[in-house]
């Protein structure tokens, strides 16, 4: 079954089952989502990222940068970050997105998508530094693209559009029982960013 939806209904849960995943739309207001988008491109310390391909080490062109409240290491792909101190932007940012979510988050990792030609293959966010069926909020800016679910066993595919300003929760199972990713596109030609706001597990 290929199920495709773009649903507006903050309550509304877009997962047929085994998960939550809700979209807000667009929660930040175009202008201040476009000063928010320009503050984001200059202020954080975008890096390329590493992830395995067929065995092999790759430098992505697409870049990220991570933050938290605390120096955490986040191990992914063999690669170890140490989390970066909140910068003012995404401190507020991460205000705002805990009172919408009723959530509270202690990292953020960001991803810059310089164009279309730049995506994230299938994943779940699953690492063991994170808390297990926490929420993870995802924020969006610049670029519109499509973000997609896969069911791990039964194959369903749910997709949506990520606006400009936009808010994407993701809790319960979702990471155990779904996948999910940003396919490349031929049709944008603009840089996108986005914000996941997580929790990492803190070892004494
Ligand atoms: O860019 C996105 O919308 C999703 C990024 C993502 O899945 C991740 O950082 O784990
Ligand atoms: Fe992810």
């Amino acid at each position: 079954m290929n199920l495709f939806s773009e649903i507006r209904d903050e309550k509304e849960n877009i997962l047929p089952f085994d998960g939550i995943v809700n979209y807000y739309g667009v929660c930040i207001p175009f202008d201040e989502a476009n000063r928010y988008y320009d503050k984001l491109l200059q202020h954080l310390a975008w890096k390329r990222d590493l992830v395995v391909m067929f065995g092999k080490r790759i430098e992505t062109k697409r870049k990220v940068a991570w933050y938290g409240d605390r120096t955490y290491k986040y191990t992914y792909s063999n690669n170890t970050k140490l989390a970066l101190p909140w910068n003012e932007v995404l401190m507020e940012i991460k205000e705002l997105t805990e009172q919408i979510t009723g959530e509270s988050y202690n990292s953020c990792l960001a991803n810059l998508y310089h164009d279309g030609s730049e995506g994230m293959a299938w994943h779940s966010d699953n690492e063991k530094e994170l808390k297990v069926n926490g929420a993870i909020a995802s924020l969006s800016f610049g670029a519109e693209r499509r973000f997609s679910f896969k069911h791990k066993v039964k194959n369903n595919k749910v997709s949506i559009i990520l606006e400009h300003g936009s808010l994407l929760l993701m809790k319960g199972t979702t990471q155990k029982h779904w996948l999910h990713r940003l396919p490349p596109t031929k049709k944008q030609f603009t840089p996108r960013v986005n914000l996941t706001f997580r929790n990492i597990i803190d070892h004494p």
